[in-house]
């Protein structure tokens, strides 16, 4: 079976791409892995957006959107944060390809709650067939953004629709990488948490703002057969990994 990582770059960690994650992601495809790396661009939106006079809203980490910021996110995505990333993976001699919900129907979704967060969505399915074929020749690189079944763009939380494939692509590993070396508390980065752990961290306000979804995407994907999920600013830093409850 075709071992296939796949990895989430937050849209602060794609400025700062350090040599040894081009090593890294050299070494796997080298070693005949299928990779995946969906991509996030929250701060390239954010920019758009105040350079529009558009007000930026969140709840519990995800970006309320309107029509007018569907269009702006679309716009950073897949205008900005993509095309900065396909160059950096480039410029490092590693074959990519740009890919999109529209191209192919690779993914489906639906929308959350309209009333509260407008068009964001969740991912409902996924061409996996397509997917697992494109990514026999290159490295994917997939932005967060859905088409419903009628042809409605939704935006999607970056952490959330790389869980999803991770799920439905039977990902070994599923990296999340972001702009702090892992979860932290009193100062200090947790080399493990257990769903239940995170969960208590989540409730007493130690993880908050953009680290609510990327934990819960994490704990998703450990239950849902992922066998590792790690959250970490550098590929090859351990971080903070999110894994099963110990039995007792
Ligand atoms: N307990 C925590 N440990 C680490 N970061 C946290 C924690 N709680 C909240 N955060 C915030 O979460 C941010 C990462 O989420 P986010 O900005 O959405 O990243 P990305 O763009 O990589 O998805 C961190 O920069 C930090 O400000
Ligand atoms: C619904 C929702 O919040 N979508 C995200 C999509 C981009 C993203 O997730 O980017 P980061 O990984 O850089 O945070 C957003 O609009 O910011």
């Amino acid at each position: 079976m075709t071992k296939l990582i796949v990895i989430k770059i937050g849209g602060q960690a794609i400025s700062q791409l350090s040599a040894a994650f081009f090593e890294q992601i050299a070494q796997w495809y080298q070693q005949h892995y299928q990779i995946l790396i969906v991509h996030g661009g929250g701060p390239m939106i954010n920019r758009l957006m105040t350079q529009c006079a558009v007000p930026v809203h969140k709840v519990n980490g995800l970006r309320v959107t309107d029509a007018a910021t569907l269009s702006l996110t679309k716009l950073a995505l897949l205008g900005d944060a993509q095309p900065a990333l396909l160059a950096q993976l480039t410029q490092h001699q590693l074959p990519v390809l740009g890919l999109n919900a529209a191209d192919n129907q690779l993914l489906t979704g639906e929308l959350i709650d309209y009333q509260q967060l407008g068009y964001v969505g969740r991912l409902t399915s996924v061409n996996r067939v397509q997917l697992i074929q494109l990514l026999t020749q290159r490295i994917g690189v997939l932005a967060p953004l859905a088409l419903t079944a009628t042809g409605q763009w939704l935006n999607v939380n970056a952490d959330m629709a790389a869980t999803v494939l991770a799920q439905q692509l039977h990902a070994e590993k599923l990296v999340l990488l972001t702009d702090v070396p892992g979860i932290m508390h009193h100062g200090n980065v947790m080399t493990s948490l257990s769903p239940q752990q995170a969960q208590q961290l989540i409730r007493t306000a130690v993880i908050t703002a953009g680290m609510q979804p990327k934990v819960q995407a994490a704990i998703a994907a450990i239950q849902t057969g992922v066998k590792q999920a790690v959250i970490t600013n550098a590929i090859d830093q351990p971080g903070t990994a999110i894994i099963q409850e110990v039995a007792v």
